[in-house]
């Protein structure tokens, strides 16, 4: 039986930039990433998503917009992991290195894709057109998609 394990994922783009984090341990260490993670007993997805921005890249945001959803299986692994996007257009503070991320600023056009979950070229493309999305990813290993599905949405 495939439980699920609730995880968010921040992205902050203004216009013509997106800002990306360096994973520097743990869980996808040595990619680009937006910025997130666990959802904790107690707290609302979107809670968890402030929480770990603020935690990861030093910023508050006053508004999130939830832009998606994709659900992540890994061949042999028994969690999916269900992940809640946001994007946030608009903050407060300066990005900041923490022991998790090392954030970078990056043109929209410059996205180092060879260097980020291989599923984040497919599904970026929506979230820079402010297009809302639910997704399917079947990965074999962290680099290897053997199924997937990708739709846009009216409402996440
Ligand atoms: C589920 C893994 C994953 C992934 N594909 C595999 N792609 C992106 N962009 N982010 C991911 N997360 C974002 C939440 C925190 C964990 C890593």
């Amino acid at each position: 039986m495939l439980t699920s394990k609730l995880l968010t994922l921040v992205l902050v783009v203004q216009p013509g930039r997106v800002l990306l984090g360096m994973k520097k341990r743990g869980f996808g260490a040595g990619k680009w990433n937006g910025f997130g993670g666990k959802v904790q007993a107690g707290e609302t997805i979107e809670q968890a998503a402030h929480r770990e921005l603020l935690e990861e890249s030093g910023l508050t945001v006053d508004k999130l917009d939830k832009i998606g959803n994709i659900k992540f299986e890994f061949i042999g692994e028994t969690e999916i992991l269900d992940v809640h996007i946001f994007r946030a257009d608009s903050f407060h503070g300066e990005p900041t290195e923490s022991d998790e991320m090392r954030p970078q600023w990056f043109d929209c056009d410059k996205i180092p894709f060879s260097q980020m979950w291989a599923d984040d070229m497919l599904w970026f493309p929506l979230m820079l057109q402010r297009k809302k999305f639910l997704g399917y990813f079947k990965f074999q290993g962290h680099d290897l998609i053997v199924e997937h599905k990708l739709q846009e949405v009216n409402e996440v």
